[in-house]
């Protein structure tokens, strides 16, 4: 996942797009970009690195115009090298700069058809550079002869909606004629709509998150439709389209359990009462498994999971305590590149309190266990620290599949719970006991929220994949090109997928 955000207003928008990418932070921490409009020219700067980081102020000083696009990234395809950070700018037609969240399935694919098929070249091995040169040739096919105009650009989306499989929540700025954004078919990752009325005139700013709407004083609207696309002129005219076939909504479970700041709403779900529900349903499995007589304590993993564990001890009428203090100032151990970083990470970032571990039986709760860094790192800690018994309880269920959407967990034999049962996974962790949340329970918890969201985008619990093309055999691909980071050249992909130069009949 990544955080996105677009804007139109009558002032510059430098420091709005700025100040979302801020509030979008916890999305990606890897590379931040902001891309400004002004007349017909585009100011852009990017790099890796935090938000704060990456924007020193004589870089602000330079992005330009009122309207402007910015991203925060946590890489999913390729790598993590500058080149791939966000936004991505391609000159034809009319110049257009594009920031993605989200993971393409068939990007690979798609990048050796434009090669052969539309004469694109492409520079990266980013699925957003190829998602943004599918946009632009769908756009110039859709104003050849015709003028460019919001339906031309809703035909455009149509077609690239029949072209492109995966997730994509994407922010797109035509140069001198406006903001466009749109969702997958299938809604699988947010995005969402404010406004705010100035004397200049009226601002629309589009989202990953309705905390960045909240956060910059907008009124949310709406979040936009699986399959709708959104427009917005430079002078703030806004037309919306949905431009899908069959349109579906299925947002990802996991931006409930973990990606979402929990004081967002998506798709009409607040993001904290789902994960209180989690707590509430976790709490009456462990009633009915457990003997909760024996638990002197109840403690969150800081951060994701205190309100599922507030919501947990309360229904077991047991005492919630921070047991685990966490070092603010490093950020989310999950979104860090590579397991060694990572597991570092735990234990500079959480540090036990001794006193309210010694001799005691605790019940540490955390909203994930995915690669199990963090579990085995904390059951060790809360031993250290003199705890008794350790109990570990997940606010969501094993994590067995690869997520293909966007959230980095492509390898199956990266997952703790790849291959093992509950037992085996709570031996790894070290833990006396173990308890996972069921797939069930967990998709309650977010209907709760919002009872018109009936169907999940829930793979890496179930292996169930929405879009309905992934196949073991990209699995099998997916996991290799993991083992085998040298990106695949394109020559060499041609030869095997026997592909010419020459364009197709
Ligand atoms: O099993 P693992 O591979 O360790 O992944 C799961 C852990 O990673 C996340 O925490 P993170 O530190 O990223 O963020 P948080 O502070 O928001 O909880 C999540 O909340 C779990 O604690
Ligand atoms: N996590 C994401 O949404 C990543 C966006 C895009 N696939 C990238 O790799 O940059
Ligand atoms: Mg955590």
């Amino acid at each position: 996942m990544c955080g996105i955000a677009g804007v139109v207003s009558q002032n510059p928008v430098n420091q709005l797009i700025y100040d979302a990418l801020l509030l979008l932070q916890h999305r990606g921490q890897d590379a931040a970009g902001i891309a400004t409009n002004q007349g017909n020219k585009f100011y852009m700067h990017k790099a890796n690195g935090l938000v704060r980081d990456v924007f020193r102020t004589r870089n602000m000083r330079s992005l330009l115009g009122n309207m402007g696009i910015g991203q925060c990234r946590y890489p999913t395809a390729g790598s993590s090298s500058e080149e791939e950070a966000q936004p991505f700018y391609v000159n034809a037609p009319f110049g257009i700069t594009l920031a993605h969240n989200g993971n393409l399935t068939n990007w690979e694919q798609l990048k050796i058809e434009m090669f052969r098929n539309d004469r694109r070249h492409i520079n990266t091995n980013s699925d957003s550079e190829v998602l943004l040169n599918v946009l632009a040739h769908e756009i110039q096919q859709a104003t050849l002869g015709y003028s460019l105009d919001p339906a031309a650009l809703f035909k455009a989306v149509a077609s690239l909606h029949r072209r492109v499989r995966g997730s994509y929540a994407v922010v797109a700025q035509i140069a001198g004629f406006g903001l466009l954004a749109f969702r997958d078919p299938y809604g699988i990752r947010p995005l969402c709509l404010g406004v705010n009325e100035t004397d200049a005139g009226t601002e629309y700013l589009v989202a990953s998150e309705s905390v960045a709407l909240e956060g910059l004083g907008f009124r949310f609207v709406r979040d936009v439709i699986p399959g709708e696309a959104i427009f917005i002129d430079v002078d703030g005219n806004m037309t919306s389209q949905q431009c899908a076939d069959n349109p579906v909504l299925n947002p990802c479970a996991f931006e409930f359990v973990y990606l979402a700041r929990p004081d967002s709403v998506i798709d009409g779900a607040s993001v904290y009462h789902s994960r209180l529900k989690m707590g509430e349903y976790l709490a009456d499995k462990i009633k009915r498994e457990f003997s909760t007589g024996d638990i002197d304590v109840v403690m969150p993993i800081p951060d994701s999971a205190r309100p599922s564990t507030i919501e947990l001890a309360l229904k077991l009428n047991l005492d919630y305590r921070e047991g685990f203090i966490k070092n603010r100032y490093i950020g989310r151990t999950f979104l860090m590149p590579g397991q060694a970083i990572r597991r570092k990470s735990v234990r500079q970032k959480l540090n036990a309190i001794g006193s309210e571990f010694k001799g005691k039986s605790v019940l540490l709760v955390d909203d994930s266990i995915v690669r199990g860094t963090t579990s085995r790192e904390i059951v060790q800690m809360a031993r250290d620290a003199g705890a008794r018994r350790v109990i570990f309880a997940s606010a969501a269920p094993p994590v067995k599949f690869p997520n293909v959407y966007g959230i980095d967990m492509p390898t199956r034999s990266e997952l703790i719970a790849y291959g093992r049962t509950d037992e085996e996974v709570c031996r790894e962790i070290t833990a006396d006991a173990l308890v996972y949340q069921d797939l069930d329970a967990l998709k309650r918890s977010i209907s709760d929220a919002n009872p018109s969201i009936r169907q999940f985008e829930a793979s890496c619990f179930d292996g169930n994949y929405v879009t309905g093309d992934i196949s073991r055999d990209y699995l099998d691909r997916i996991e290799y090109a993991r083992g085998n980071p040298e990106p695949a050249n394109d020559d060499m992909v041609r030869s095997q997928l026997n592909l010419s130069l020459a364009p197709a009949d």
